[in-house]
């Protein structure tokens, strides 16, 4: 296969198969044809993808595969090479109210000054430094961010002094603040544990049931989000699949993807990928 990313059955999930007029109308958001590329290296191409309303998709692949690139490009901070993207319908706007960012979890540094709710507090009225507006507002929407995420017991504590899934929580929160129809997630899970992993994931899960909220999430284990995730964007050497995780995450789609064997396992609930490829160097020919 070429490197022109996997427009092909099974798995395709473009939704050409599934009335394209009517699943682009209904999409929270909209590539057609997308590419990106740095310099003369291409991450991804072709890529054809509309996010619904209150649907959950995993954006697995390798390292350097692009996953976090083509959360940048839905952010409005990194421009497509090539293809268009619509929010909404709308170009994608930096800043949007429309898309909620979780970041990868890092732990502050313990003598961060912010509290809790100072950080969620950014989320509501951070872009507007230097001119602080609707204080009290503000304060009570902070507070039922907070609440709804289970963080009001730490509201006020230092956020450098607060757990990993604690921190997590937090971010959650702030993300939500301007009530986004999307909510890009780049390997929220990565360093709990199961007990916080499972608690962070239901967090998110409970905000698309509740608002029907559309999720993005990056992640390199599925594992955790299987129970979760309609379909995976499965990103690997320049190309890519999209389809349920029964479609995608098989060996023989594996397989042709990366462009040599791959076995995947299904143990209960789990699964598990053997012999993917080490992702190749920037620049190494193909
Ligand atoms: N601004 C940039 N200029 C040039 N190359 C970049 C830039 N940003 C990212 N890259 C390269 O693009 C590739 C994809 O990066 P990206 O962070 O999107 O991958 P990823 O799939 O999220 O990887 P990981 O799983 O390791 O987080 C990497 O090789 C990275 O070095």
């Amino acid at each position: 296969m070429s490197g022109r990313g996997g427009a092909t059955p099974p798995g395709d999930g473009n939704g050409r198969d599934q009335g394209h007029a009517r699943v682009t109308a209904q999409a929270e958001l909209s590539l057609r044809g997308a590419a990106l590329s740095y310099g003369d290296r291409t991450l991804w191409q072709g890529l054809d993808l509309d996010l619904r309303r209150g649907e959950f998709v995993a954006v697995l692949g390798p390292n350097g595969s692009g996953k976090t690139s083509l959360l940048r490009v839905l952010l409005g901070v990194r421009p497509l090479s090539a293809g268009t993207l619509l929010v909404r319908g709308r170009p994608p706007r930096r800043g949007s109210d429309l898309i909620g960012y979780i970041p990868q979890h890092k732990a502050a540094a313990a003598h961060t000054p912010l509290r809790a709710r100072d950080l969620v507090r950014l989320g509501i009225d951070g872009h507007r430094w230097g001119l602080p507006t609707g204080g009290a507002r503000a304060r009570r929407r902070t507070g039922e961010l907070l609440a709804a995420v289970g963080a009001a017991g730490y509201a006020d504590a230092p956020i450098g002094l607060l757990s990993g899934g604690e921190q997590q929580r937090v971010r959650v929160a702030q993300a939500l603040a301007t009530g986004p129809r999307v909510l890009l997630c780049d390997e929220p899970l990565l360093s709990l544990d199961p007990h916080h992993q499972r608690a962070v994931s239901a967090l998110i899960d409970g905000r698309r049931r509740s608002h029907g909220t559309a999720v993005l999430f990056v992640t390199h284990e599925i594992n955790p989000i299987l129970h979760l995730t309609d379909r995976v964007l499965y990103l690997a050497g320049g190309r890519f699949r999209i389809g349920t995780p029964e479609e995608v995450l098989t060996s023989p789609v594996l397989s042709e993807l990366y462009g040599s064997p791959v076995e995947v396992f299904r143990t209960g609930e789990r699964i598990v990928v053997a012999g993917a490829p080490e992702p190749r160097e920037p620049g190494a020919p193909s």
